[in-house]
């Protein structure tokens, strides 16, 4: 349980892990240097008509060779942590077999840094860029995928545990099966109804195996980051309801459920039908593992309608009187506290960190500066959307929830996938052409909240 919270103000507990988060193909660049292989997002987003405007992660905010700046500006805006992913394929080209060690290097010299500065970090293992040489042995859809993952895992903890203290196997399963194997938006670009259901449970297996190997080598702590929408039903129609559902399970209980109780949500059957295998048993034994901590990335919520939506059945309800981001999610900060006091409920008020959270907005192209001269970049949707998403989060911990931690997505503007470079989440603005750094001034507000441990708010 955390410490009672001081009423006064919004006083956080002590200790809140305060920082940013990132992953390799969004910020990185360099895709294949010094060693590294190709992944399927170097592969996918190199498709034509893959991603907006052709975009790729060729070069991206050049962190690859920008790392040190990067530290120093986090350090410069008083991040307590940063969560950062690896890139399969720098540390294994392969997948399996030889190792790189400039890979390995790479984010071991990435990893020193942080904690010379007072960062601690804590790293992805798998945030969506697969090795292509896996993905032409069948990927996520090979079940062998649990063992090459263990493997991946393993050369990593005994590389940098005990530096690493805080280490997640998976970001957002939803999202790589969803995207990447039922509507294809997302590499490797699979349509398949058949085939979303295994490469989810595949990656499930592969979390456990991960973890397991963790236990064996480790002596830190491990999670799962998932990303949950709170669903909303558009009316008390029985319809409506049942889908409401469906689109729960589908998206929030699909993956904390297997990993946490041990088992999928009945309605998962119900969804996919014949499509839905008998999963043997032993792989649930597998699959549920002692977790540390769980990460909840959190953006928007869903009002939720019947439709004939394939294969849920359901989909979501345009709030006429919403506000709106750049990617079309509704600004619903009290989904936050609901779906905090939701999984609290449901499984146990395990430690949880809130591992994304942000927004994109359109920002000013280009800085201006104040009568001190600095250069500043206004962003008030985002320093709105950050003080009523925090104040959510301090509305569940007063409610009882163990958060330990906040997390905002993203420290720079990064390459949004599909969506290249057209959204910006970052508090820091990153001019693409020029590769310079301007802190937004939501960025200057996160400072300010950190040094103040919430009271800023
Ligand atoms: O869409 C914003 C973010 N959502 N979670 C996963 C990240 O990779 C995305 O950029
Ligand atoms: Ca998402």
């Amino acid at each position: 349980m955390s410490p009672p919270l001081t009423a006064a103000k919004k006083q956080f507990p002590k200790g809140f892990l305060w920082g940013s988060a990132t992953a390799a193909h969004q910020i990185e660049g360099s895709p294949l240097a010094d060693g590294a292989g190709p992944s399927i997002w170097t592969r996918f987003a190199h498709t034509p008509g893959m991603t907006l405007n052709g975009d790729t992660g060729d070069v991206a905010c050049d962190h690859y060779r920008r790392w040190k700046e990067d530290v120093a500006l986090m350090r410069e805006l008083g991040m307590q942590a940063y969560r950062f992913s690896v890139s399969w394929s720098r540390i294994l080209p392969e997948g399996t077999g030889r190792v790189n060690q400039k890979g390995l290097d790479f984010y071991s010299r990435l990893v020193d840094e942080l904690l010379a500065n007072g960062i601690e970090p804590l790293l992805t293992l798998y945030h969506w860029d697969l090795p292509a040489a896996l993905d032409d042995r069948g990927g996520w859809l090979n079940r062998d995928c649990a063992d090459w993952f263990a493997d991946y895992g393993r050369v990593l903890y005994r590389a940098l545990d005990g530096r690493v203290k805080k280490w997640v196997t998976l970001n957002e399963p939803w999202v790589i099966t969803d995207g990447g194997y039922l509507h294809g938006a997302l590499a490797p670009g699979h349509r398949s109804r058949f085939e979303a259901p295994i490469a989810s449970h595949n990656l499930m297996r592969s979390h456990g195996a991960a973890v397991q190997a963790y236990r064996a080598e480790g002596r830190h702590e491990i999670g799962l980051v998932v990303n949950i929408e709170p669903k909303y039903a558009a009316s008390d129609s029985a319809e409506d309801q049942a889908a409401v559902r469906r689109a729960d399970a589908y998206m929030n209980r699909q993956y904390l459920d297997p990993a946490l109780l041990g088992s999928y949500p009945d309605e998962m059957k119900e969804i996919f039908g014949e499509a839905w295998p008998d999963w043997p048993a032993e792989d649930f034994d597998l699959i549920r593992q002692q977790l540390d901590f769980i990460g909840i990335n959190y953006y928007t919520r869903n009002v939720t309608q019947a439709n004939d939506s394939y294969p849920l059945r359901a989909g979501p309800v345009k709030q006429p009187l919403g506000t709106y981001t750049e990617t079309g999610w509704e600004v619903f900060p009290q989904g936050l506290t609901d779906l905090l006091v939701w999984a609290k409920d449901r499984y146990g008020n395990i430690p949880t960190y809130i591992t994304e959270n942000g927004a994109a907005f359109f920002d000013p192209p280009v800085a201006d500066t104040d009568p001190s001269g600095a250069r500043r970049i206004r962003d008030p949707l985002r320093i709105d959307y950050l003080r009523k998403h925090l104040s959510a989060i301090h509305d569940a911990i007063a409610a009882g929830c163990d958060i330990r931690g906040y997390m905002v997505w993203s420290l720079l503007d990064n390459l949004e996938w599909s969506l290249g470079y057209s959204k910006r989440f970052g508090i820091v603005h990153v001019n693409y052409g020029t590769q310079e750094r301007t802190p937004k001034d939501s960025a200057r507000f996160y400072s300010k909240v950190i040094a103040s441990n919430g009271d800023a708010l």
